[in-house]
């Protein structure tokens, strides 16, 4: 039964994970590597749930209720009640094996691991654990409190009751699940990654600006947001993750990241999250850098 939730990572979706599960009534620690991150994390959480109640979509006792539920510390060791860590820290796997080592030192032995990558394989990632069996994918979308989807990864030696466990939980947040098998970057990242890479080519090769290439897939193909757009939105950084991964995993050269996007990472320009991407977000509006 989970009723305590522990998160790693304060980033974008860690604190997207957090928010979900505190609304749906569970008990969740955040835990990040410096005390500043935390404090950033639950005070970006803490102006989402305000949007909500400005918005109608929340009241503000149910603000304070969800809020109460939420903790955050740059202690490891305050993961130790959870029934359930949920891994969101960045996309990269030896960041991640070292993170297993040290989460998996504190866990409960019947406490279930998850990790929210993107793209990187499950069975592999599980190996870096002390319980391959209750180890999984859970794949949320950003952002975590407005999208319905959460994929659902196995490894080879995920548990039948471990894969329940996470189907329930997610189930608890109304989300809706859709079952990927352990292929690099799954199903939504194998599609539409490679459609933001090309995008950044297409940007690249000078076929496009990026108001236009944006403008053209907002109201031609009726994107939400165009996809350089999107990309900032995700993190460049972990763009090129997922890139690499797919291009590593699937051995195509169709896959190869672009060499704009290497170099917009390199540069520190990782979207939004950095305050520049293939926008500038430092001013009033986004302007594009290109
Ligand atoms: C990389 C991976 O591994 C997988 C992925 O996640 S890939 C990325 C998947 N996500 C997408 O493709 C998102 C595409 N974009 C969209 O769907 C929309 O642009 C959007 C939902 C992000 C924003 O929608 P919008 O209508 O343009 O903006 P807006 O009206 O400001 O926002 C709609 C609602 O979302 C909420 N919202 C927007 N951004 C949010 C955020 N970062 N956190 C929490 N809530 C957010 C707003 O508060 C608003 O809620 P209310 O209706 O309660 O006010
Ligand atoms: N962005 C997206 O659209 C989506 C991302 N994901 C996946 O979710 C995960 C997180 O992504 P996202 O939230 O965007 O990334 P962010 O960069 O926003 O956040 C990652 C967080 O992890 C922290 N971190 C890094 N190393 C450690 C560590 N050793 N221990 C604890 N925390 C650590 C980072 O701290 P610091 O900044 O100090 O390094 C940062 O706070 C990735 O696996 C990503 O692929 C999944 C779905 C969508």
């Amino acid at each position: 039964m989970i009723k305590n939730v522990g998160i790693v990572g304060a980033g974008q979706m860690g604190c997207g994970i957090a928010h979900v599960a505190a609304v749906a009534g569970y008990k969740v620690h955040i835990y990040d590597l410096s005390p500043e991150r935390v404090e950033t994390g639950l005070a970006t959480i803490n102006g989402n749930f305000a949007r909500q109640v400005s918005s109608g979509k929340m009241t503000e006792d149910e603000r304070k209720k969800a809020m109460a539920l939420i903790k955050g510390s740059a202690d490891i060791n305050d993961l130790s009640d959870a029934d359930l860590v949920i891994e969101a820290a960045t996309e990269d796997e030896t960041v991640k094996r070292k993170i297993y080592g040290q989460v998996c030192s504190v866990l409960k032995p019947e406490a279930i691991l998850a990790t929210n990558t993107s793209s990187l394989s499950i069975t592999r990632l599980a190996s870096a654990t002390d319980r391959p069996e209750r180890f999984m994918g859970i794949h949320f979308m950003n952002p975590v409190p407005v999208m319905k989807l959460v994929e659902l990864v196995r490894g080879i030696a995920t548990e039948e009751g471990t894969f329940a466990a996470a189907k329930a939980f997610v189930a608890s947040l109304d989300k809706t699940i859709t079952v990927a098998e352990d292929f690099p970057a799954f199903i939504v990242n194998r599609i539409l990654l490679p459609m933001i890479n090309e995008a950044i080519y297409t940007l690249y090769e000078g076929v496009g600006s990026v108001d236009a290439i944006d403008t053209a897939m907002r109201l031609g193909a009726n994107h939400p947001m165009g996809p350089l757009q999107l990309a900032d939105f995700i993190g460049l950084d972990t763009c090129l993750s997922i890139m690499q991964v797919l291009h590593d995993g699937l051995a195509d050269s169709k896959y190869r990241p672009c060499p704009l996007l290497v170099k917009y990472v390199e540069a520190g320009w990782l979207g939004r999250k950095s305050g520049r991407g293939f926008y500038d977000y430092r001013g009033e509006v986004p302007v594009p850098t290109r």
